[in-house]
């Protein structure tokens, strides 16, 4: 139990501070004195042991009455100070801008319960399956329906399960590299000067590893890491691939990030104190209502212990646009700094339905990442669906998972890369 970890008296807390002590023994302190502040503060949130202190963690859903239950559920909570956060409007609906981080804007519940529950079977059942590529493709010859739904036939059938074949056997070139987290690269950032040159770069696919095993549906699911929305990403060179067209992204996830960018009023955001922050760039935001426009971007599915490290999403043209993010499922610590790592992070708790937004110069470009996902959150709305079925299944799932749908505007809305890019062919375009 977790509660268990938070009581020193406990069998748990005994257990997590051997565990603690054995793993420190040979620490060096000297190494640690030459982590950045981001460094420091990913270390902070990830121990195990003791469980990190969530008092400087802003935790907006204490704000609201109706969110009781969801924080009952779980034991960590974190705080809200005066100034961490300004509300931009008042109930229903609240906005919050974080004045440490202009264009870092919340939306704390945006996605009503019964939404969120839709997102999550859009995610796994529609969107985690060709042609949307997921980090399994790399390695794995995937059921054309995908991980999830064949996963879901084999409960149902009581047969045999199905043995999803790896690729290496059949592959001339192959990878002795594990499958693990998603790797730092440092990339160009995109614009449209070296939007030639980044399309020109080949684009390998990454070899399939040679050591991977046939495995069952249920072996895969929990190692669903990521899934790509619009836009082909490509991992080796964190850049996108224009020459596979721009794939598809679907009509309620676009209107659900258009309208959250709709509900904010930029201007309150981008007020006079932050206008300095745009340079001599033209501040876009005024326009943002008619030229917001999502067509890319990747849905992140984290099992408890994954973290994603410190990291700025500068593939994109559009490097001010609004980028949106939807929490669903268990609860996460969001750090998020400045355009170095040497600036100390802000930390959030996000929890499901919690929509933030990325925009501006300065936060589109600021560090951020992932150090924790807080075991135990999961929302009681995700413990049945009255409105469909085999929820049992993706309820059980959800315990351990936090799925993120992260969406960006890679190019100006109406932009045709066809005519700036020699190597991409219009017929190229699916
Ligand atoms: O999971 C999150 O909240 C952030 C994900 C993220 O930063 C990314 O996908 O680039
Ligand atoms: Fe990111």
């Amino acid at each position: 139990m977790l509660s268990d970890l938070h009581d020193p008296a406990s069998q748990a807390y005994k257990k997590a501070r051997r565990q603690y002590l054995k793993a420190t023994k040979h620490r060096d302190p000297a190494l640690e004195a030459d982590w950045t502040p981001f460094r420091a503060a990913e270390k902070r949130f990830k121990a195990r042991f003791p469980p990190p202190d969530l008092s400087n963690v802003l935790d907006l859903a204490l704000l609201d009455p109706a969110r009781g239950p969801e924080i009952e559920r779980g034991t960590w909570r974190g705080a809200v100070q005066p100034g961490w956060s300004s509300s931009l409007n008042t109930e229903p609906g609240t906005v919050y801008s974080i004045p440490r981080v202009p264009g870092l804007v919340i939306l704390p519940n945006f996605v009503a319960p019964r939404h969120q529950r839709h997102l999550i079977r859009w995610a796994l059942s529609d969107h985690a399956k060709l042609p949307n590529e997921t980090n399994l493709d790399t390695h794995y010859h995937l059921p054309p329906s995908g991980i999830w739904n064949t996963y879901l036939d084999d409960k149902g059938n009581l047969g045999q399960p199905t043995m999803v074949q790896p690729k290496a056997i059949s592959a001339a070139s192959v990878d002795t590299t594990p499958p693990g987290p998603r790797q730092l690269i440092n990339n160009v950032p995109a614009s449209p000067a070296t939007l030639q040159s980044i399309s020109n770069e080949p684009k390998e696919p990454q070899p399939p590893s040679a050591t991977i095993q046939p495995a069952t549906p249920e072996e895969l699911v929990p190692k669903l890491r990521w899934a790509n929305i619009g836009w082909f990403y490509h991992w080796g060179t964190k850049q996108y691939d224009f020459t596979q067209g721009p794939g598809h992204i679907r009509d309620d996830v676009r209107r659900l990030c258009k309208d959250a960018v709709a509900s904010v009023d930029w201007a309150q955001v981008f007020d006079e104190e932050h206008s300095a922050d745009w340079g001599e760039q033209e501040p876009d935001w005024r326009s943002w209502k008619e030229t917001y426009e999502p067509d890319a971007g990747i849905v992140n599915f984290y099992q408890i212990k994954d973290t994603l490290m410190a990291h700025v999403d500068r593939s994109e043209v559009c490097a001010t646009s609004p980028l949106v993010s939807i929490s669903l499922g268990n609860a996460a610590i969001f750090l998020i700094g400045g355009v170095t790592r040497d600036e100390d992070p802000v930390p959030i708790l996000l929890r499901s339905g919690d929509v933030v937004i990325m925009s501006g110069p300065g936060c589109r470009r600021a560090y951020h990442g992932v150090p924790r996902i807080l075991e135990g959150t999961m929302p009681p709305h995700f413990d049945s669906d009255p409105d469909g079925e085999e929820w049992k299944l993706y309820s059980d799932y959800m315990h351990s998972t936090r799925i993120n749908v992260n969406v960006r505007q890679v190019f100006p809305k109406g932009f045709d890369p066809t005519t700036t890019i020699s190597s991409v062919s219009p017929s190229a375009q699916g």
